[in-house]
């Protein structure tokens, strides 16, 4: 079957068909990361930018970071690729057109600087996970010790993402090139600032990163963000199901749900997208709806990802549907995520949650538990310690925050279902967590997990975040999830 390309993109049906011509289309943004929550998010609502406006100059030059995967389904499709959007048994496809260039970070690493120190690029935004900030757990700033941020500080083509920014940066200071934004759009709370420190922290690194770090004061804003949409990965049966709604093959599908959110800091020194005419929120402070999101959103999402994964079940959509598992995510987020959040102009607590369980609820999204629980130590601090901190300051106790951890450690340590069937662990921190405990998965072996997972001190030295970690691990231990659950949410 033919592919989906510019010399095809008459044939897509009328109503899929992009509202612009990608071949007038000129390149304003660099994105690194081109996974599929760029595809489904940031690269529409940029499209719909220059629909809305007419100003054509946003095109983004997309680099993928570790493997040239994404850049080979997409370049020969000269960029395009179809997303579907599905409630239930309804699907909206469309093709978007923002996507003029995709290189391979690895291989291409000289024209992702040159396309950094572009004097047309405006704007670089990244979705790049949380673990590849390359961040210490317990202080957030970058782990300057990290064998690769080493290797990148001393001269080789850069690898890691700091690395690639501060030499991208480092060269458009060279060509004079004016004012950038840098766009963190990953799942951190302060990401902008997060992001600003690490590469600051990495100009500490280098002979001229003084002089550097300067510039950067004076050129470079990092704005921060909160995104929000649900974008699981891509399947086989998607990619069939779009090709015949196209006629033609698209192996860079994505699949998403309608909803869409996007906050972002207005903190630009230059011309950027006209972000706010296709439904993104420029905002002086962004830290309420971004703590909000993390804290409720994420926060479920993990507590229904590592108990559901427990309890053997697939999906996020089938874990939600489970009355005690929806239970144990609404009495996190009424009763001990609320009272730590600061109000967030026109957001409804009670009924963001409710939004968002709905929104877990999507068959059609088939997210599942495994996808979500990934990654778990570079999420919890994020997601739930914070709440865990302040609803101890407030003397509030963090009952399903602590059952959220005790779960997570369950899955990394034990790494089997209550039914003893095998789970798929994938945390960078897991083979640390398992040399420090020496293969035990007794509760005496969870302090060593946690300070392996670089959990704070301060909370590592607080027996009522650690009592409370250790007495849910033991009752999941004893009764397994549906029990511990359904006692907790009485
Ligand atoms: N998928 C979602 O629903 C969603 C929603 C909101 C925010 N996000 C944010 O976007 C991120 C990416 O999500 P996605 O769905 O696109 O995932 P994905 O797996 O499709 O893409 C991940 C991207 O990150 C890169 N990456 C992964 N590990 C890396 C590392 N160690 N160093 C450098 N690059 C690395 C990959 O190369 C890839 O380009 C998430 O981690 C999250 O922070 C995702
Ligand atoms: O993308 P991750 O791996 O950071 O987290 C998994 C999900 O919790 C997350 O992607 C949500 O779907 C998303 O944050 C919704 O906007």
């Amino acid at each position: 079957m033919r592919r989906l390309s510019l010399n095809t993109l008459g044939e897509v049906p009328k109503s899929s068909r992009p509202d612009l011509d990608p071949s007038q289309l000129t390149t304003g943004v660099v994105h690194l990361g081109i996974g599929g929550f760029h595809r489904a998010h940031q690269a529409v609502h940029t499209a719909d930018a220059m629909t809305a406006t007419g100003d054509t100059r946003w095109a983004i030059s997309a680099v993928t970071q570790r493997s040239p995967r994404v850049r080979d389904q997409l370049q020969p499709q000269d960029g395009l690729y179809a997303l579907a959007l599905r409630d239930g048994t309804d699907t909206r496809v469309r093709v978007v057109p923002s996507v003029r260039e995709i290189l391979d970070g690895p291989s291409e690493a000289e024209e992702v600087l040159n396309r950094i120190a572009d004097p047309a690029v405006r704007v670089v935004t990244l979705t790049v996970t949380e673990k590849a900030y390359r961040l210490h757990p317990a202080t957030q700033r970058l782990d300057t010790g990290d064998s690769e941020i080493r290797a990148d500080a001393a001269g080789r083509p850069p690898g890691t993402v700091v690395g690639r920014i501060a030499a991208g940066l480092r060269r458009r200071r060279g060509t004079d090139a004016g004012p950038l934004a840098v766009i963190s759009c990953d799942n951190l709370a302060d990401n902008g600032a997060l992001l600003r420190q690490a590469v600051t922290d990495y100009c500490g690194l280098l002979p001229d990163g003084e002089a550097l770090v300067e510039w950067i004061e004076e050129q470079v804003t990092f704005p921060c963000t909160m995104v929000d949409r649900i974008v699981p990965a891509t399947t086989e049966a998607n990619r069939t199901e779009v090709t015949s709604t196209l006629g033609l093959r698209d192996e860079a599908t994505v699949l998403a749900e309608p909803f869409s959110q996007w906050f972002v800091q207005d903190d630009f020194r230059g011309p950027r997208p006209a972000w706010e005419r296709a439904g993104a929120r420029l905002v002086p402070d962004v830290r309420p709806y971004e703590l909000t999101k993390l804290r409720t959103l994420n926060a479920c999402h993990s507590l229904l990802a590592y108990l559901g994964g427990l309890a053997g079940i697939d999906t996020i959509a089938e874990a939600v549907e489970i009355d005690d598992l929806a239970g144990a995510a609404r009495r996190l987020a009424e009763s001990e995520v609320r009272p730590t959040l600061p109000p967030a102009e026109g957001i409804d607590h009670h009924d963001y949650v409710e939004t968002t369980l709905h929104r877990f609820a999507n068959p059609a999204l088939r997210h599942t538990t495994s996808q979500v629980a990934s990654d778990g130590s570079r999420k919890i601090g994020p997601r739930l310690l914070g709440t865990v901190t302040d609803s101890l300051g407030q003397s509030n106790a963090p009952e399903m925050a602590t059952l959220v951890v005790a779960a997570w450690l369950r899955q990394v340590l034990v790494q089997r279902t209550d039914d003893g069937l095998a789970l798929e662990v994938n945390d960078p921190a897991a083979p640390t967590m398992l040399q420090a405990t020496e293969g035990r998965t007794d509760v005496a072996s969870l302090r060593p997990a946690l300070a392996a997972a670089g959990i704070p001190d301060a909370l590592l030295e607080d027996s009522r975040f650690t009592g409370r970690v250790e007495g849910w691990y033991a009752e999941l231990d004893r009764a397994g999830v549906r029990a511990t659950v359904r006692t907790a949410v009485r």
